[in-house]
């Protein structure tokens, strides 16, 4: 770590000695960018590499020539030199193990002036993103792709309730996993459950578990996902899926923290972090009363929105390559010119999940090491597979006036079950024309 020319300046040695002291990556900048200083767990990550003290930061970690904001990326030397405060960003840097998401935790030091005069960088590798082709966790490197992962980061670490929200097959269970992994939880259990195919009549049940004979046919206790989860985080799929007369059971466990086993008295604790997902548009759905607004305020907390592949340009490329690797079974195969301008020009309706799909029917058509155009869909199959992915949504739950004209009970009963105040309610019903 001694570094000739910061031994000179004791300020500067005693700030080098106190990086040493750090387990994490940690590197001392001045405001030029330049690397002063490197701690040996930061060294530990570049062994066999050329030293970097005296190279430039955007140099090492990207292999720019210019600093990152000049290259299209925020920097967070620049945005604390603006804000005279420590800044965290997400930034996918190049190491000797190749590309991977990196939090960025810079903190400026001061002279006795009050000038900022150098950065101290903390860099701490992000589990279970990559940008590499053959890695098995989430690939990605377009601005769309690491603006959500940046959000992905920032709230993993927290306990607060995360709203998964994009088009089906955008990867919404693999980012629930990824921020569990994330987590302080890590090490405990990672339950995911499909609310849409849950019936009613066993959704307490499930959720919750039951004790034996709490109704015909429950001959055993049986534990909940609640219960399986302790410790861990709860994901719940599909959470747009859940009916009206559920969602109040729900709303139940978020707002005390606490549930009852079917048939038992006794209020357990739930030690869960819970993240749901959904493709529906649940704000415009609370809009129109078939989701409650109490419970979408308590599971958006923080909502993180996935985008489509469509969205997310060259990706489309590096998840081909990295899927291709994924469904070949062993084969070494590539794309042709043609192939991968056919897949770069494609809209995806079905996003990576039908990228995924394609690649796997190209693998079969394929007796060749590359795949070619004419293994991927004509231009009339693009229709087929667009109709395909319509299809396989669900039909959406019933509006709010269909819901407000059947329901049986009082006004009061009904704000109640939609989560709204009668005030709201009674706006509602004379917008849509019912009273
Ligand atoms: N960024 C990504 N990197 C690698 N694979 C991905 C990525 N995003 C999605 N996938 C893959 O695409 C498929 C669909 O992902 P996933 O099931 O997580 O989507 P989803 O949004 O939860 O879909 P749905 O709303 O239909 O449940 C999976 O095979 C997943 O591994």
């Amino acid at each position: 770590m001694a570094d000739n020319n910061v031994a000179d300046s004791p300020q500067l040695s005693e700030l080098v000695s106190f990086l040493q002291t750090l387990p994490e990556p940690h590197i001392l900048c001045d405001r030029n960018y330049r690397i002063i200083a490197a701690n040996d767990a930061y060294r530990a990550n570049w062994l066999d590499q050329q030293d970097v003290v005296g190279r430039k930061c955007y140099e090492v970690s990207h292999r720019y020539d210019v600093p990152c904001d000049q290259a299209g990326e925020f920097c967070p030397l620049q945005r604390s030199l603006r804000s005279g405060q420590r800044e965290r960003v997400l930034h996918l840097h190049h190491t000797p193990r190749g590309e991977s998401f990196e939090n960025i935790e810079l903190s400026p030091i001061r002279d006795a002036s009050g000038e900022i005069v150098y950065y101290i960088e903390k860099l701490e590798p992000l589990p279970g993103a990559r940008s590499q082709a053959h890695a098995q966790g989430l690939i990605g490197r377009s601005p769309a792709f690491v603006r959500m992962m940046e959000m992905v980061a920032r709230v993993a670490p927290s306990d607060a309730a995360v709203l998964l929200q994009g088009e089906s097959g955008t990867g919404k269970e693999l980012v629930a996993g990824a921020i569990h992994r994330i987590s302080k939880r890590a090490d405990q259990p990672f339950v995911a459950v499909d609310c849409s195919g849950l019936p009613e009549t066993l959704f307490e049940s499930e959720l919750f578990g039951h004790e034996r004979g709490a109704f015909t046919g429950a001959t055993a206790r049986k534990t909940g996902l609640v219960e399986a989860a302790a410790g861990g985080t709860l994901f719940l799929d599909e959470v747009g899926d859940i009916p009206l007369s559920i969602q109040v059971k729900l709303l139940r466990l978020l707002e005390t923290g606490t549930y009852r086993r079917v048939g038992s008295p006794e209020l357990r604790k739930a030690e869960i972090r819970i993240i749901s997902a959904t493709h529906r548009p649940l704000a415009e759905m609370v809009e129109t009363g078939s989701f409650r607004q109490d419970l979408f305020y308590r599971l958006n907390i923080f909502p993180i929105f996935l985008p489509p592949l469509r969205e997310r340009g060259d990706d489309v490329l590096l998840l081909a390559e990295a899927l291709l690797a994924r469904v070949a079974g062993g084969r070494k195969l590539t794309l042709s010119a043609a192939a991968q301008a056919w897949l770069v020009g494609y809209p995806y309706p079905g996003n990576v999940r039908e990228l995924r799909n394609l690649l796997e029917r190209a693998c079969l058509l394929c007796d060749g090491d590359e795949i070619q155009r004419e293994h991927l869909p004509a231009s009339e199959n693009v229709e087929f597979s667009r109709s395909t992915a319509i299809f396989a949504q669900k039909p959406p739950p019933p509006d709010f006036a269909t819901l407000a004209r059947n329901f049986k009970g009082s006004r009061k009963a009904l704000a109640q079950q939609l989560g709204l105040s009668e005030r709201t309610l009674y706006r509602r019903l004379k917008m849509a024309g019912l009273l």
